[in-house]
């Protein structure tokens, strides 16, 4: 992920740059922000964080950027620390966003060197406030929340002067009632019914395969669904029109990690249901992101996960996302058996990239193909292996010729992928493929058409 690779690279860089741009105020809307960002390389870049504090409803009014390798006790050096307090102070802005993660310890120190009731936001406590602001349903809101408290509750645990007696027992108490309030939300998560889970289960008992797709955002998991789903209609996980960095877009893009689509598709002739889950967000911690994967416990559920990965990406950052997914599965419960990798985006790779890429991921995760969504390369070879780890069965069964036997034949047009239909004179004799319970099913309706002997 780029924050290691940054910390990688500072131990070559070691020098301080510093820059400063005053943002001409668009609207007067908003609680005043100061951005600061650190990074090992220039430019630091600071489009992205600043569209998120807008997105949490902040006024950007100044940025402060520094090229220097992260210091342990308050991310920026000291020096860099005083002049930011003295820029809160001269600009009268209430709140801090740094593009980064802070430890506790950090953040106590830092909060120790700015003018007080300076609000310290680092990135993830931003994402997680946009998510609080647009949890829509219960189960967002409580998941929101239980994610605020584990960000919270380390924090909290370090806060407090340990020596003033007081304020230790006083902390205690705090600790305490935010690891109750944890236990609390975790089974009043787990209680809650989950319409989406209900419904796939119920479509399951209907014979369609499940397959879900997962992996992090912008991987290419929406294109993909898009191109295997039956009906290509518009729906909520299209792109923003306008997509190019608006605080749309990020709204967006941050909003949708919370919901899924479901679409109906037909792998090589099967009913198959799949479902488009979270994408991982880049630079969020594992935890926070199992917070909100509703629907990847919902994965363990599912006969498949097709875990997509940007091959474009450069291999020790897809190495990294490779190994934080499949580690995010297995937390879920999802076995190793069951995941499909496809590794997307070949398109913009040369031959030689594209083997460096399949040969790192194959190293991590089980059955990697290399695919390019948008050109459709390798598409079948997807699909087909999808297909090989499907739950099946083959069953040949024969019918008297008439009405009802054309019901049952469509019929199982429609559940499971048929590989012949022959008609005699007197009787059908139908050949298919697909869940046991199927062709369980399937042999029950047999029996009420009345079985023709197929000799
Ligand atoms: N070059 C190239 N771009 C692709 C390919 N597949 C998808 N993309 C692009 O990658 C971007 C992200 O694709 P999405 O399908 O939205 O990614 P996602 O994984 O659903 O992302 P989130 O919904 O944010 O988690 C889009 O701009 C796609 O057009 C591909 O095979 N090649
Ligand atoms: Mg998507």
């Amino acid at each position: 992920m780029s924050r290691q690779t940054d910390q990688q690279s500072a131990q070559t860089t070691e020098h301080d740059a510093t820059t400063t741009k005053r943002e001409p105020s668009r609207t007067d809307d908003g609680i005043p922000a100061i951005i600061a960002k650190r990074s090992s390389e220039t430019p630091v870049e600071t489009e992205e964080i600043r569209a998120l504090a807008s997105a949490a409803g902040y006024r950007v009014i100044d940025e402060v950027t520094q090229v220097r390798r992260e210091d342990p006790g308050t991310h920026f050096g000291s020096g860099k620390v005083d002049s930011l307090s003295d820029r809160i102070e001269a600009t009268d802005a209430s709140v801090l966003v740094i593009d980064g993660g802070l430890t506790p310890s950090q953040t106590t120190n830092l909060r120790d060197c700015l003018p007080d009731e300076t609000e310290i936001f680092d990135r993830y406590r931003l994402v997680l406030s946009i998510f609080a602001a647009q949890a829509g349903t219960r189960r967002a809101q409580l998941q929101v929340e239980l994610a605020q408290l584990k960000y919270a509750l380390p924090r909290i645990e370090t806060e407090s002067d340990p020596q003033a007696m007081n304020i230790a027992l006083e902390k205690g108490t705090r600790v305490k009632g935010v690891r109750d309030r944890i236990a609390e939300l975790e089974s009043k998560l787990a209680d809650l019914p989950n319409p989406a889970a209900q419904y796939r289960s119920r479509r399951r008992e209907q014979g369609f395969d499940l397959v879900t797709v997962a992996g992090y955002t912008n991987a290419g998991k929406s294109t993909l669904l898009h191109r295997l789903a039956d009906d290509l209609s518009l729906d909520s996980t299209e792109r923003h029109p306008d997509e190019a960095n608006s605080v749309a877009a990020v709204e967006d893009r941050l909003f949708k990690t919370l919901q899924t689509t479901t679409r109906r598709a037909t792998l090589e002739g099967r009913p198959v249901l799949a479902t488009d889950t979270v994408g991982f967000v880049d630079d969020l911690p594992h935890w926070l992101v199992e917070s909100f994967s509703t629907t990847i416990s919902e994965a363990a559920a599912a006969d498949i996960v097709v875990l997509v990965a940007d091959a474009s990406d450069d291999v020790e950052t897809l190495r990294e996302k490779i190994r934080v997914s499949l580690s995010v599965f297995d937390a879920q419960g999802v076995e190793t058996q069951n995941v499909v990798t496809a590794l997307n985006k070949t398109d913009l790779l040369t031959d030689a990239e594209c083997e460096s890429r399949v040969a790192a991921a194959e190293s991590l995760a089980p059955r990697v193909v290399p695919v390019s969504v948008v050109e459709e390369t390798n598409l079948e070879t997807l699909v087909e292996v999808v297909c090989d780890r499907l739950p099946t069965a083959t069953e040949t069964v024969s019918m008297s010729t008439g009405d009802e036997a054309m019901s049952v034949v469509s019929w199982a047009y429609d559940h499971a992928r048929v590989e012949s239909v022959e008609y005699g004179a007197e009787t059908v004799t139908l050949t298919l493929q697909g869940r046991p319970e199927i062709l369980e099913r399937m042999r029950g309706k047999v029996e009420s058409v009345g079985e023709s002997d197929p000799g």
